[in-house]
Order: C-alpha cells, then structure tokens, then sequence
C-alpha cells in the first residue's frame, strides 16, 4: 500500500513551548486518521506542517516517499486542504468561489463549469448558486468550501474543523464522502471537537496540550 505521508520524529515549538516533539506516525493510501487535542493543542499547527504551508519544524516529512521540504509542489497538485475558517470570498456567490479555486489553478477537469454545479449539487446547495455567499447561513457557508471536495479528486484530505456550523445531516453525508475517499483509495487527516461515527475506523494523533501525544492505530 502507497504511502502518503509520514513524519519522523516531527516536533514544533511556540513561544518557548513544544506543541508535540518526536511525533512519528504514517497514513497511508485507504486511511483515516482523526488528530485530536483540547484548544491551543497543535492540532492546526500540525495540519499546516503536514500540509507544506509552514515549515518551522524538526524532524523529517515524507510525501509518498519523497521529502516533503524538497517536493512540495508534487504534494499540492494532490493535496486538499480545507482550513478551520471557510476560506470563501463573502462578495462572490458559491459559483464564483469555486470558479476562483480553479482559476488559482488548483483545479484540472474537462468541464470546469459543470463541475461547479455538481459539487454544488452534491453538498445540497442547489438553489442558492449565484447568491453573494454573504447572503447564505453560517452552515451554508461551509458548504460551498466543502464543495471543493466534489471539484476534483485528490489523493489526500486534510480537513480542520470541517464540521464547524454544519447539520446533523451534512455531518452523516460528509462522515459518508470521507469513508468514499477512503474506499476509493484516498487518505484524510482530520480534526473535530465533536464524536464521529467514524471513530473505530479512524487511526488517532492525540496530542494533549503539554508537548505530549499518543499515536493511535485504527
Ligand atoms: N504563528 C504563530 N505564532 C506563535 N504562536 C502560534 C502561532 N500559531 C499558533 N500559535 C500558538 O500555538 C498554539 C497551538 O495553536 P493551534 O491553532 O495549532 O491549536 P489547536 O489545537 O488547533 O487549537 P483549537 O482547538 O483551539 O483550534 C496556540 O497556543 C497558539 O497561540
């Protein structure tokens, strides 16, 4: 089984003080895995490392077998990453958002429009398409940024909080397209404050707070 990630002996400090140190874990293709922790933790702190956004980390990174710091670029074009905060643009309806992530270049496909509506469609916004997003409620919001798990596949997800003002129902349903992620051989990071049904199938990253963590297999 392919690889994706795997970080030995990963440590990051914060004003003096180690979030975690000597974290050594692995995910590999067909894989989930739920990092957790109380606020303040580095539950984000190491999304972002292992996203290739921040770099001010020891210990080594590997992205299907290649240095993380010498392959970033390899890593974006199979990476997605939602962050704790929607990222959307408030003046731009849901369909212009997703336009802007595929003109950043982010995206490939055929039909770009017709995947814009589909991914729309698909996370249950039908309707609300060519709103300013300001216009739409805070669970609506997330949902055109979850849309962008519909736009293109990627081999690894990295989700930050995705559940974040989203119904029991849009929980279900993405707790549902993750566990299709999986099976179709992808492989997602993910944090959330609330249990999850996918619980028993997910690998755990505990971190608790005081430089510490436990790595837990599925
Ligand atoms: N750029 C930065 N410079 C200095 N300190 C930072 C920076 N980013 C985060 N921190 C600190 O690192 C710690 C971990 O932050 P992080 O956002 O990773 O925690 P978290 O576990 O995701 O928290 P939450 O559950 O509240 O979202 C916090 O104490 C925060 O203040």
């Amino acid at each position: 089984m392919t690889v994706h990630l795997s970080a030995r002996g990963l440590g990051c400090e914060r004003d003096d003080r180690w979030l975690f140190a000597d974290l050594t874990f692995s995910l590999a293709a067909g894989e989930l895995c739920r990092v957790e922790g109380p606020n303040g933790s580095g539950k984000t702190t190491l999304l972002r490392i292992l996203s290739g956004q921040l770099g001010d980390y020891s210990g080594e990174l590997h992205w299907c077998g290649e240095r993380l710091d010498r392959h970033a670029k390899a890593l974006r074009g199979e990476l997605l990453y939602l962050g704790h905060r929607a990222g959307i643009k408030d003046g731009l309806s849901a369909l212009e958002n997703l336009a802007w992530y595929q003109a950043l270049g982010e995206y490939r496909c055929d039909d770009a429009e017709a995947a814009r509506w589909r991914a729309l469609e698909r996370v249950g916004l039908t309707g609300f398409e060519e709103l300013p997003v300001e216009r739409l409620s805070a669970g609506q919001q997330r949902r055109v940024a979850l849309a962008r798990l519909h736009l293109e596949r990627r081999a690894l997800w990295i989700l930050d909080e995705p559940f974040t003002a989203i119904d029991a129902a849009g929980v279900a349903q993405l707790e549902g397209w993750m566990a299709e992620h999986r099976d179709a051989g992808g492989s997602v990071l993910v944090t959330s404050h609330h249990p999850l049904e996918l619980d028993g199938a997910m690998a755990r990253i505990c971190l608790d707070g005081r430089g510490g963590h436990d790595v837990i297999a599925a």
